[in-house]
């Protein structure tokens, strides 16, 4: 592939955030993902890659137990973030949420004005006490999200009267504002204009000093650019994973290149 450009890796080999083995998913009769071992360290970008329908979104929804909230899936294998196993029946899903937290394709702000949209989940997880304290959260979050100088002086406003690329860093800063460890973003640009993409990329390098971010990606040009290590999944099977620049420049498997230089896909 060419024109891109590939980061120098800074991750270390013992920072695992997040362990996956043997995850299974199934939709009813569909098996959606099999047999996926992974190890993804924190404060660092992952990809997930891959044609449609591979499996990406299902394997980044077992990672917050959002697939619980899909009737027909079923869930298999050991989840665990700091060795804890995500499945434990001690662990509350609405708290996994809040310390693993999802931003989506489409930007989906609250119908709630700007400052209600950061401030909804310090309120209903009680993170704060005071409405001085609750107000810090609120600017420190959209302050990490870049989007504090654009928003300062209407945090009244309704959030969906920002334009797209506004709204996904809102959702960025509601995700970011009760504190969590992980970010977990499905395509996060797709529905955004270059300019929007460039600076939620900006936006996601810096994210990665405090946070460890997976985002699936469409775009083999941004898995470039943003992240530190690539997985390429293929028919539900995580084929191939490793740092990003040995992926894209020496692809160990014959469809990780077939993938990469658009034979499949
Ligand atoms: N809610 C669901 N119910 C039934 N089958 C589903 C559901 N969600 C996904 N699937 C199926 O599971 C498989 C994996 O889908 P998934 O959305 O995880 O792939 P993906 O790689 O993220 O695809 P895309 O890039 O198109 O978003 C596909 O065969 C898909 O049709």
């Amino acid at each position: 592939m060419k024109d891109i450009l590939i980061p120098e890796l800074d991750v270390t080999a013992d920072s695992t955030k997040i362990s996956a083995r043997g995850v299974q998913v199934y939709y009813g009769e569909t098996h959606a993902i099999r047999d996926i071992d992974v190890d993804i360290p924190d404060k660092a970008v992952t990809a997930l890659i891959g044609p449609s329908g591979c499996g990406k979104s299902t394997f980044l929804r077992c990672l917050n137990r959002m697939n619980d909230t899909i009737t027909t899936a079923r869930v298999q294998g050991d989840i665990r973030i700091d060795g804890e196993e995500i499945h434990d029946p001690r662990i509350d899903p609405v708290q996994l949420r809040a310390k693993v937290g999802m931003v989506f394709q489409k930007p989906n702000p609250f119908p709630k004005s700007i400052r209600d949209n950061v401030a909804y989940g310090p309120k209903i997880h009680g993170l704060t006490r005071t409405r001085a304290e609750l107000d810090e959260v609120v600017e420190k979050s959209l302050r990490r999200a870049a989007l504090w100088d654009e928003v300062k002086d209407r945090l009244d406003a309704p959030g969906t009267g920002l334009s797209g690329g506004q709204q996904q860093r809102l959702c960025i800063a509601r995700a970011i504002a009760t504190s969590p460890q992980i970010l977990l973003m499905d395509e996060p640009c797709s529905a955004l204009d270059p300019i929007a993409t460039a600076q939620i990329e900006e936006l996601i390098d810096e994210l990665r000093a405090r946070f460890c971010v997976v985002i699936v990606t469409h775009s083999m040009q941004q898995a470039a650019r943003v992240s530190q290590r690539t997985a390429f999944f293929h028919l539900g099977s995580l084929v191939e994973y490793g740092e990003t620049g040995d992926i894209f420049t020496n692809p160990a498997d014959p469809r990780t290149e077939s993938y990469i230089t658009g034979r499949i896909g």
